[in-house]
C-alpha cells in the first residue's frame, strides 16, 4: 500500500491552508504548523520571548485544559493520514495529542467553525520530543478545517494533512476551468523521475519562486524522455495548455508533448512542439473528444514550473 505521505498535505500554506484561531501562541506563531518545508533549529537564539523555535509552541499552562490551534485546509478533502512533527521541541513538546475535523461551506468565520460539530480522526495519542509521528485515518468524510489539540501544553512544529482533494466546483457550472489544478481535484498519478522535486509541484495553486517549487528531473543520461501523468478533475476536453518553464534557465527541456487518455484510447493533444527557457508558454490544443488523464512528455529531460490544462468538464 502506498503511504498516505504521498497524497497532497491539505493544509500546505503553499495550498492555501490557514490558521485561523489557537488557544495560545505565546512563544511561537501558530502559522508555522503549515509552513512548507523541515522545521530548523538554531540553538542559543533568544528573543525576548524565549528561546526562537520553527513551530508552534504555547505558555507553560498555570490553569485546567490544554492547547488547541484551528487550520483552514487549502484543499478541502478526505483525509487519509496526519503528521504531527514535534522536531526540535525537546524539553518542551506536548506529551499528548488529538485532532479533529469538520466540515462547514461558504466562508465562516473562526467562531462559526469553532461551533460547528467535530469529529475525532485522531485519538489522544503519546507523543515523544523531536519526532515525526504518523497517524493513519479511517474517517470517510469530506473535511474543511481540522483542529489540533494538544495535552496540556507545549510546541509542534508541523502538522501535515494528507488526504484526497474533493473540492466544491458548483461556482463553475457552466464556465471553463484549469483540469490540472490540484485545488479543482486533479492529481499527478505517476511519473518517470523526481530526482530534484515533486512533480506536484506542477499543478499547485500559484508561479513557482524558484526553480525547487517546479519539478525537476535528474540529468538523463540514456535514449528516453521524462514524463508525468495528470488524472484530471473530471473527464473532459482540454482546449488550452499553459506550459510554464520559468526559473528553468539551463535546464528547461528541449521540447513538450500533451497525449489525452480515457480509458484505452490515447489523443494527441499537442504534439511535440519546441519550448524556451523561463517561458510561461500558451498552447491552443487539437480539438479531441473528453479525456480523464493526460500524459506530459518532456524531451529529453528538465522538468517544468506549471502544467495548467483549461477545458470544460464533460
Ligand atoms: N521557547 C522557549 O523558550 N521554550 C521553553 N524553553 C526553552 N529554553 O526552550 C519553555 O517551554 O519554557
Amino acid at each position: 500500500m502506498t503511504p498516505f505521505t504521498s497524497l497532497p498535505d491539505l493544509a500546505l500554506r503553499a495550498y492555501g491552508g490557514s490558521v485561523v484561531a489557537a488557544s495560545d501562541e505565546s512563544f511561537a506563531e501558530k502559522e508555522s504548523l503549515i509552513r512548507p518545508g523541515r522545521p530548523v533549529f538554531r540553538p542559543e537564539t533568544f528573543g525576548n520571548k524565549g528561546q526562537v523555535y520553527d513551530g508552534w509552541e504555547t505558555r507553560r499552562r498555570r490553569t485546567p485544559g490544554h492547547d488547541w490551534a484551528v487550520v483552514r485546509l487549502g484543499l478541502p478533502g478526505v483525509i487519509r493520514g496526519v503528521v504531527i512533527d514535534t522536531a526540535w521541541f525537546k524539553g518542551n513538546y506536548p506529551p499528548y495529542a488529538s485532532v479533529e475535523a469538520t466540515a462547514v461551506s461558504g466562508h465562516p468565520s473562526p467562531e462559526e467553525v469553532l461551533a460547528a460539530p467535530w469529529t475525532e480522526i485522531v485519538p489522544r495519542s503519546a507523543l515523544k520530543g523531536d519526532t515525526e509521528h504518523h497517524f493513519e485515518v479511517a474517517d470517510e468524510g469530506r473535511h474543511t478545517h481540522v483542529r489540533l489539540n494538544i495535552h496540556p501544553d507545549g510546541g509542534v512544529a508541523r502538522l501535515r494533512v494528507h488526504g484526497e482533494v474533493r473540492p466544491d466546483l458548483s461556482a463553475y457550472e457552466g464556465l471553463g476551468l484549469d483540469l490540472a489544478a490540484l485545488a479543482n481535484g486533479g492529481l499527478v498519478t505517476d511519473c518517470s523521475d523526481e530526482f530534484y522535486s515533486t512533480p506536484e509541484n506542477v499543478i499547485a495553486p500559484g508561479l513557482a519562486r524558484h526553480q525547487a517549487e517546479g519539478w525537476e528531473t535528474a540529468r538523463r543520461r540514456d535514449r528516453g524522455n521524462d514524463w508525468l501523468v495528470i488524472r484530471l478533475a473530471g473527464r473532459g476536453i482540454v482546449r488550452l495548455a499553459e506550459i510554464d518553464t520559468t526559473n528553468l534557465l539551463f535546464n528547461a527541456p528541449g521540447a513538450v508533448s500533451l497525449t489525452g487518455l480515457d480509458g484505452e484510447r490515447e489523443v494527441t493533444l499537442l504534439p511535440r512542439t519546441r519550448l524556451q527557457p523561463d517561458t510561461p508558454h500558451r498552447f491552443r490544443l487539437d480539438p479531441a473528444g473528453p479525456v480523464t488523464h493526460v500524459r506530459v512528455d518532456i524531451y529529453p529531460d528538465g522538468g517544468l514550473a506549471r502544467v495548467r490544462l483549461h477545458g470544460h468538464l464533460a
